[in-house]
């Protein structure tokens, strides 16, 4: 059909929803139609004279060189931390307030992050230790029944910066290569790319003490279980009740709630609480939390650690773990990109089973290092290094991994009954 040329200019309101918004926002977009013989154009430009979308506004710097365009949300600025990849599925608002992270950026392999919001059940800690987020795509909407606010709105709160709209497959690809990178996320338009390759490559995590931190600063009673709608294990158990001094290098929640409801009264000690101290309050069990950073830069935690061993039956988890290598005469070595995710395979040597674990960690304990009598109890499948200790002859166990998960697989979950056990079974020979 043939017909003659015709300009059209109209103004529509036009919903548009960015991810830190969970409302519509209308913007008025001019859409202009021009109609001439067998062809139609269509064009459409913002209110202001801008586009009504967002446009790139932050890079990540890595100190390979290599930059990374992205979106923000969250907080603005800039901020320095090493980059590590996580395979988890779901719980990105659990690993937000893991303290172990204190440091570093966790990119989420997961590529859709933000569509159940975040919720005040699910914390591990009082705080977003870390120093920001990377994902692939923030979801626009939030949906869950337990959603009290968005994941853009939390960070925001919370000083903390979050990128979007950013390759994470080939970043992850890169950490693999290259091992953990230091890294800059930056919205800030006056720095240069160098200036911050400057900054991401002038600082580092090895040797740094953050466990001090992100520690507690007085000594403190912790009651409160696993809600019963979540319980799923430690039923059944005979009632009775285990004094533990739990010392915090950075002490997830649920390590806690699922230490009570095992039968645990806890106190929940500062990182440099002297071993003295707990003593006199005569535990039937010492607990060494995970924690962040470098195991080997924090002497003062492991003369502690080895001031207790032999005094009570003790358990490590993550960090706790790697004091207590170190106490017990091992060394610790950095990783090439360590291993955080919920899937990772580990070997019970003990009984053969093989439990599918979370894990967080970029330390572990050279078995090598270890004196005689040091039992390897369980190795990560993936790359066969250590992931489990014990010394039975001083009531010591320690796994690398996270038997408490959130977020993760709940197989390991009975290794809190052990420790009751060899606390039942010390307490029964005293
Ligand atoms: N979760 C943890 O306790 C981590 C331990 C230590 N910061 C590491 O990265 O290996």
């Amino acid at each position: 059909m043939a017909c003659g040329a015709m300009d059209l200019s109209v103004t529509i309101p036009v919903g548009i929803r960015s991810p830190q918004q969970r409302n519509l926002k209308f913007v008025r977009v001019k859409c202009s139609v021009s109609i001439a013989d067998n062809a139609v154009a269509v064009s459409a430009t913002g209110g202001q004279g801008g586009r009504p979308w967002k446009v790139s506004d932050a890079r990540l710097v890595l100190e390979d060189g290599t930059i990374w365009r992205a979106k923000s949300f969250g907080a603005s600025g800039t901020q320095v931390g090493e980059v590590v990849f996580n395979t988890s599925l779901t719980g990105y608002q659990e690993i937000l307030t893991d303290p172990s992270y204190a440091g570093q950026f966790v990119l989420m392999t997961n590529p859709q992050i933000g569509n159940t919001g975040v919720n005040i059940d699910d914390e591990e800690s009082s705080q977003c230790f870390l120093g920001g987020l990377v994902i692939r795509s923030l979801s626009i909407s939030t949906s869950n029944w337990r959603c009290v606010e968005t994941l853009g709105d939390y960070l925001s709160k919370r000083n903390i910066m979050g990128i979007y709209d950013v390759d994470t497959r080939a970043i992850t690809r890169r950490l693999r290569e290259e091992g953990s990178l230091i890294g800059v996320l930056s919205t800030e338009e006056t720095k240069s790319d160098n200036q911050l390759l400057e900054m991401a490559r002038s600082w580092d995590i090895v040797g740094v003490d953050l466990i001090s931190g992100v520690s507690c600063q007085a000594p403190y009673e912790w009651v409160n279980k696993t809600d019963d709608e979540w319980e799923f294990n430690s039923n059944g158990r005979r009632g009775e009740t285990f004094n533990v001094v739990a010392y915090d290098f950075g002490i997830k929640h649920n390590i806690l709630r699922r230490l009570a409801s095992y039968g645990c009264k806890i106190t929940v000690v500062p990182s440099t609480w002297p071993a003295s101290e707990t003593l006199k309050m005569q535990p039937d069990g010492v607990f060494f939390s995970n924690g962040p950073g470098d195991p080997s830069a924090v002497p003062y935690a492991v003369d502690t650690v080895k001031e207790l061993i032999g005094q009570a039956p003790i358990f490590g988890i993550c960090m706790g773990h790697q004091l207590l290598g170190q106490a017990l005469g091992g060394k610790t070595y950095k990783m090439k990109f360590g291993h955080h995710g919920g899937n990772h395979p580990v070997r019970n040597i003990r009984n053969g089973q093989v439990e599918i674990s979370a894990q967080n960690h970029n330390y572990a304990v050279d078995p090598a290092s270890l004196p005689d009598g040091i039992e390897v109890t369980h190795i990560n499948l993936n790359d066969d290094s250590c992931a489990g200790l014990a010394f039975p002859s001083k009531n010591i166990m320690s796994l690398q991994y996270h038997p408490e998960a959130s977020p993760g697989p709940h197989d390991s979950d009975p290794v809190f009954g052990e420790f009751v056990d060899m606390m039942r079974r010390v307490k029964g020979n005293a």
